[in-house]
């Protein structure tokens, strides 16, 4: 399979701030990567020095088949970008809005391309409405159509569905899988917990350095977190009361049942020994990849780098 992106040592400063640590990644064309992380880790950062949009302090490698620090202009003409924000106009249709956006970036055939953008994101008959009139939903679609119309190979998109429902969530990553499909490659920064398994690959960032990649199921394999569902009466008081016990890194309720997650068994298991007598009931499961990031950002071998009073990963 060929690399879409291949990048070394990314390292990217502000001042003295260093939100980007040595960051190396590689993806394969066509695959779907989802970069998670508490606020201010760097996700946003990371996407825009892949693509060109920032000049990386320091890193090397090929974005594209590009040198990704030499050739940027070359990636950025085959790049999608969807930020945070909506972005277009409220004021213009959904066709004018695309039109723009096709003459802004000079593009040729541009009544075709928008024809097929619409009808490729089922907006054909909302053509005529104003952008602006349209629900969060529909509005990120609109957005995504424009950040397609060049048909780029390489799409980054950075929390696309913050506060868009459901339903619209799940229709828009229909689109993504869709677009990955034909060959697309995508990195997209999210912090929903569905979306992150809807991702081939996930990278988990943390204090700018990447410090967990690979599939879901990988990244849950190699955290070696145990976690037990308990069932019972007064569960929010119980999560309470286990969440500070020894050995306990995480005890959480999800409607009526706890989830307890740690890495040492037996500290865990003397943490719900009081609660093992009915009506209590308990379950070894899977641990989630919540459970899994709760624990990345609570070891103490993924402090801040500048807090580390010593490496423990030497010891
Ligand atoms: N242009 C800039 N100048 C100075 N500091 C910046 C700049 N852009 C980002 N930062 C800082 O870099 C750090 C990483 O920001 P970034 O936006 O990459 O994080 P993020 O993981 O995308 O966060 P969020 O989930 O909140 O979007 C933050 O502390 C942010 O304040």
């Amino acid at each position: 399979m060929t690399r879409a992106i291949d990048v070394r040592g990314l390292n990217k400063s502000f001042g003295d701030k260093h939100v980007v640590r040595d960051v190396t990644i590689a993806v394969d064309e066509g695959r779907i990567t989802g970069f998670l992380g508490p606020n201010g880790s760097g996700k946003t950062t990371t996407l825009r020095l892949l693509c060109g949009l920032l000049t990386p302090d320091s890193g090397e490698g090929e974005v594209l088949g590009l040198n990704f620090r030499t050739e940027s202009a070359g990636i950025k003409r085959q790049t999608g970008y969807m930020t945070q924000r909506f972005s277009l106009y409220d004021d213009m249709t959904i066709s004018e809005n695309l039109t723009f956006v096709a003459r802004v970036y000079g593009l040729d055939d541009r009544a075709g391309r928008v024809d097929r953008a619409l009808a490729r994101l089922g907006l054909a008959d909302r053509r005529h409405q104003l952008a602006g009139a349209l629900s969060g939903g529909w509005k990120q679609r609109l957005a995504l159509a424009a950040a397609t119309l060049h048909e780029p190979r390489l799409l980054l998109l950075d929390e696309p569905t913050a506060g868009v429902d459901p339903k619209a969530r799940r229709e828009f990553w229909d689109e993504i899988h869709e677009l990955a499909a034909a060959g697309l490659t995508v990195l997209v920064s999210t912090h929903y917990m569905d979306e992150a398994e809807r991702c081939h690959d996930i990278g988990y960032i943390l204090h700018g350095e990447l410090i967990a990649r690979g599939t879901g199921r990988q990244i849950v394999d190699a955290s070696r977190l145990i976690t037990f569902n308990g069932e019972g009466p007064d569960i929010d008081r119980l999560a309470h009361k286990l969440s500070t016990q020894a050995g306990v890194i995480s005890a959480s309720a999800f409607g009526a049942a706890v989830h307890v997650s740690g890495l040492d068994r037996a500290a865990l298991e003397k943490a719900i020994q009081p609660y093992r007598q009915p009506p209590y009931r308990w379950t070894e499961v899977a641990p989630s990849l919540e459970d899994v990031f709760i624990q990345l950002m609570g070891d103490p071998r993924n402090e801040r780098p500048e807090d580390r009073t010593e490496d423990p990963r030497l010891s």
